[in-house]
This record gives structure tokens, C-alpha cells and sequence, in this order.
């Protein structure tokens, strides 16, 4: 990841000396928390499912040979039933499951939409338009219904840049093979990219429920009637429904909403998993939010952050002090910006921006992930990325 030069920092004199001779820089979170039990849902749910395709396998060769096969099948049962996920056991009849797409254009809240309808934060917000990069599976699951959230980066008119051009095609795949629509604007700003994505909307046969949000914004409530009228005239929804994301309200009726245009089918994932991206992909989520959040303006949005290092390492004893050292996960990252200005700005005064950023991202991650984490961040400069194909694959667009 690093040449010579490129040595991670952990105090603010090396931060100060760094921001001023090289290129690269990073600095060091390793700040000691309260040990926590690790406990990871996809882990788990992965080798659930690698469990379950070994006990597949068996069912195969039992079946060729008769002698061992009723054996076999009462093996299966029993080592079936073992891994089958508890929480699914209380399942209603006409359990309803199926593909949410949220689209609309940037700003509107659908990141803090799919965030709030969880309870949990996985999609990263921030005020400055377009910080959704990536499709990002959120899993809702109650004892009517599991919805799979696909958040989309907003679609937009001005494809200028590659990387531009990808977050569009992202958008619109997004709505392959989704049993739902959530059409999000913003209760106050109806805009032309809002009518671009309607009119993509309407090449489809998907059902759309419309959902006006930042209904706290509205001064007099009553005007989001009109709002809706004018809505109900430009297209055929499935159903309206005025909410606040932010401040949680009217979430409990468009959960009903949405479970109401769901096919009928058992859940996808565990009902315990709330989404499929990785580990390393959330953690770079949350770092680049964190320093969104803390540069604001500042920064562009061709700012990406990749992981470099993601190891867990279990609790033991240290050799060399013999002292007993907790079970942690070393996350490595580096901060990819487009120019030595933007650089110093990620870096901030004496460092003390990446290391709020590092902190604040560490907090964050120890608690979505609920492990001790060690983070270290680097940031370093790599002019034209964002315009650039092949960077944009090796960054994983
Ligand atoms: N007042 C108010 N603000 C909201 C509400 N929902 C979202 N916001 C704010 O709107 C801004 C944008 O929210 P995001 O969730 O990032 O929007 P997005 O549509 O995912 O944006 P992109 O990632 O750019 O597509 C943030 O500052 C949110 O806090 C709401 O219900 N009320």
C-alpha cells in the first residue's frame, strides 16, 4: 500500500511533518474500548448457508444408497432444523417478501430513508448532494414482512464525468427485478431531475408508491395536499405517502404500505441480517461520510476511500509482554483525493481533521460491527480518478 516515506501516523507531530513533505499520509485510531463479543450476522449467515450445502450434498449420496437412507434423511432433519434461524420459526402465514428500489434525485433523503426505516445507519448522509455511490442492500424484517432495500445513487441529468455515467446505470439497474418502487421527493423542492426520474419510472411496469418526505419542513401541513393532487396527475402510484425520514414520522404506515405491494414468498436472508454488503464496504462508507460530514463544502464528492487491510485478530496473550491483548479487527484505509489542496484539507490543521475522522468513523464501525476496531488512515493523491475508467474498476465501480 505504502513506500518508505508513507509511514501511518498515531501522533499530531508526525501528522504536521506529513502534511507537509509527502503525498500520503495516514494516521493511527487506536484509541481502547470495552471489549465486546464479536458477532457478526453476515459471517454467521455465510457459513449458515455453507452449512446448509454440505447438508445438501449429504442428502445426494444418501439417496443413492438405500441401505443408510432413511438415516440419512432423519440426519438431515435434525442438522437442518439445527441451522435453521429460530427467529424465522414465529413466521406469519403470507409472509410477504421481496425487492424495495428507493429512487429520486440527489438530496431528497432516501439514504436517510432506507437508514431510518432499519433503525440502524448503513447507507452514509450528508448534506452535499450525491454521497450515495452505491447500490447498498438494506434487510428490514418484521413478523409480516422482509423487505430488501436497494438504495440508488440519485439520477441526474449532467452525466459530464465517468464516473457520473456509472452512478446513472447504477440507478437504473437498480430497478431490474425489484417487486417495488419508492419514488422519494422532497415535500418542498419538486424539481426537472425529479419529472427524469418519473419518466425513467414510466419505461417500466414496476408498481410505484410515491413518498413525500421532509414533511417537517412543510410550515402549513395542509399544502401537501395540493402536492399530492399534482403527483397523482403525472402518474399512476400504487400509493402516496407523506413521511419525515428524519424525524421518524408516518414510517410505521409506509411499512405497512410496502408490505402491502409484496408478493407473498418466505424471506430471502435471516431475519436477523439487516444487510449483504460487506464488512469492508461499510467501513469505507462510513469513513468517507465522516469526512463528507467534517469538510463539507470543502472536499469534492471524487473522493473515495478504499480498504486496504481488514484482519481480525483473536483475543491471546501477547508473546513479548505476556500481557492478555482482546480480540480486535485492523482496518487499513487509504483516502484517494484528486489534488495536494483537497489533500491538506482532509488532513486539516495539525491533522486534526483525519484524526476526528478516524475516531468518529472507529466509533461508528465498533458499533455496526460490535468489535473492537484499530483503524488506520491514509490519504493520498490521485490526479484525474474520478475521470478515469480503469481507476474507477481498480476502485471497484
Ligand atoms: N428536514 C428533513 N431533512 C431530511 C429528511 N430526510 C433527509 N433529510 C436531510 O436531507 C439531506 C440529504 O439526505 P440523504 O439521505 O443523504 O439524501 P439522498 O437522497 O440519499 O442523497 P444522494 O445520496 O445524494 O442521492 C440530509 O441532510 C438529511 O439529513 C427529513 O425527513 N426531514
Amino acid at each position: 500500500m505504502s513506500n518508505h516515506n508513507d509511514l501511518p501516523l498515531n501522533n499530531e507531530d508526525n501528522a504536521k511533518n506529513m502534511t507537509e513533505n509527502t503525498d500520503t499520509s495516514s494516521i493511527q485510531n487506536n484509541v481502547e474500548t470495552n471489549d465486546v463479543e464479536q458477532n457478526h450476522a453476515e459471517l454467521g449467515n455465510t457459513r449458515l448457508n455453507d452449512a446448509k450445502l454440505n447438508v445438501d450434498n449429504t442428502k445426494d449420496t444418501a439417496l443413492e444408497n438405500n441401505s443408510i437412507e432413511d438415516n440419512a434423511l432423519e440426519n438431515d432433519t435434525a442438522i437442518e432444523e439445527f441451522f435453521s434461524p429460530n427467529n424465522n420459526a414465529h413466521m406469519a402465514d403470507g409472509f410477504k417478501t421481496g425487492y424495495v428500489a428507493i429512487v429520486g434525485r440527489p438530496n431528497v433523503g432516501k439514504s436517510t430513508l432506507m437508514n431510518h426505516l432499519l433503525g440502524q445507519k448503513l447507507s452514509i448522509t450528508s448534506r452535499k448532494p450525491q454521497t450515495t455511490r452505491h447500490r447498498i442492500h438494506g434487510i428490514l424484517s418484521n413478523d409480516e414482512m422482509q423487505a430488501v432495500f436497494v438504495d440508488t445513487p440519485g439520477i441526474h441529468r449532467n452525466e459530464v464525468r465517468a464516473i457520473n455515467e456509472r452512478m446513472n446505470k447504477a440507478a437504473v439497474s437498480a430497478l431490474v427485478d425489484v417487486d417495488l418502487v419508492l419514488f422519494v421527493v422532497d415535500s418542498d423542492q419538486w424539481r426537472d431531475d425529479d419529472l427524469l426520474v418519473l419518466q425513467k419510472l414510466g419505461d417500466t411496469n414496476l408498481t410505484v408508491v410515491l413518498v413525500i418526505n421532509k414533511a417537517d419542513t412543510l410550515k402549513d401541513k395542509g399544502s401537501v395536499l395540493p402536492l399530492i393532487e399534482t403527483f397523482n396527475d403525472s402518474f399512476d402510484f400504487a400509493d402516496i405517502v407523506p413521511v419525515s425520514a428524519l424525524k421518524n414520522q408516518n414510517l410505521d404506515r409506509l411499512q405497512e404500505v410496502i408490505a402491502s405491494h409484496l408478493p407473498i414468498a418466505d424471506p430471502i436472508y435471516d431475519t436477523e441480517q439487516i444487510t449483504d454488503r460487506s464488512e469492508r464496504f461499510l467501513a469505507s462508507e462510513i469513513i468517507r461520510e465522516k469526512i463528507m460530514r467534517s469538510a463539507g463544502d470543502e472536499v469534492p464528492y471524487d473522493l473515495t476511500v478504499q480498504i486496504d487491510g481488514f484482519k481480525d485478530e483473536a483475543a491471546h496473550i501477547d508473546p513479548k509482554t505476556g500481557r492478555p491483548r482482546k480480540a480486535c479487527t485492523f482496518i487499513d484505509a487509504t483516502i484517494y483525493v484528486e489534488r495536494s489542496g483537497q489533500k491538506a484539507i482532509v488532513i486539516g490543521d495539525k491533522g486534526q481533521r483525519i484524526k476526528q475522522v478516524g475516531m468518529d468513523a472507529r466509533k461508528d464501525m465498533e458499533q455496526l460491527f460490535d468489535k473492537k476496531i484499530m483503524l488506520t488512515l491514509w490519504v493520498k493523491v490521485k490526479r484525474g480518478w474520478s475521470d478515469d475508467e480503469r481507476a474507477l474498476t481498480s476502485l471497484g465501480y
